[in-house]
């Protein structure tokens, strides 16, 4: 009975980053797999691109589809203004136990909420049982084949509005092809790729930006 790689980054993090610090937390996971062991977290380089982002739209509600570890739900919670809340939605039980404690650690619990199951059938349930008028930001960074059916049910259940910013990882790797032919000729989005790198990597990979026009 070994440790996961989720156990193994979550012990890094409790030993060697400052409790309550979510920048202190994010930079040892950035080390941890840069010198221990690669994971899929959106990283260092493509993580100050969404930070912009985030920064620039001054969200209050952000969905986020694909927790993992929680890396990227500490980049964007510890930018969100006074009020802000951070839902996020993870399929694997065993990632969503890892990504809570993270959470904690961090000291980011009160502003972020873990739903586990998958996307499917949690976005219906968005607007009843969380009180979701309407998402600022969408971060999706779940299985690449649901970044455009799991968008067309956002925009069916209403969570996707005029202004709604839909900020999508791994678009050029591993790629996400429907999503972006979609995003991109749609005469309701105005979107723009943000070019960088695949995470601890060389391989390019970057982030799409799509703005809902209403
Ligand atoms: O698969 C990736 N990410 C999704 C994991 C799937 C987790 C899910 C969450 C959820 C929530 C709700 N409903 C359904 C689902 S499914 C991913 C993979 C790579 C990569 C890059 C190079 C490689 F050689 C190999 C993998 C890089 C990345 O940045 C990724 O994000
Ligand atoms: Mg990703």
């Amino acid at each position: 009975k070994g440790s996961s790689k989720p156990q193994r980054m979550l012990s890094y993090v409790q030993r060697h980053s400052k409790r309550g610090d979510p920048d202190s937390v994010i930079s040892t996971i950035d080390i941890f797999c840069r010198s221990k062991e690669w994971a899929m977290n959106v990283g260092d380089e493509k993580g100050l691109i969404l930070d912009k982002l985030i920064c620039e739209a001054n969200p209050s509600i952000v969905l986020e589809l694909g927790t993992y570890c929680g890396y990227s739900s500490l980049r964007i919670a510890r930018l969100l203004p006074p009020g802000g809340r951070l839902f996020t939605m993870e399929f694997n039980p065993a990632y969503a136990k890892i990504a809570k404690q993270i959470i904690a650690w961090a000291g980011l619990e009160s502003k972020i909420q873990v739903l586990e199951g998958p996307s499917g059938d949690l976005i219906p349930q968005l607007k009843k049982k969380h009180a979701i008028e309407k998402c600022d930001i969408i971060f999706i960074d779940h299985w690449k084949d649901c970044y455009l059916p799991d968008t067309k049910l956002l925009e069916e259940c209403g969570l996707i509005g005029k202004g709604t910013v839909l900020i999508a990882d791994n678009v050029t790797f591993p790629g996400t092809p429907d999503y972006l032919e979609y995003v991109r000729n749609s005469p309701h989005y105005s979107s723009q790729y943000f070019k960088s790198y695949l995470e601890y990597s060389k391989t390019e990979d970057g982030l799409e930006k799509s703005v809902f026009l209403g």
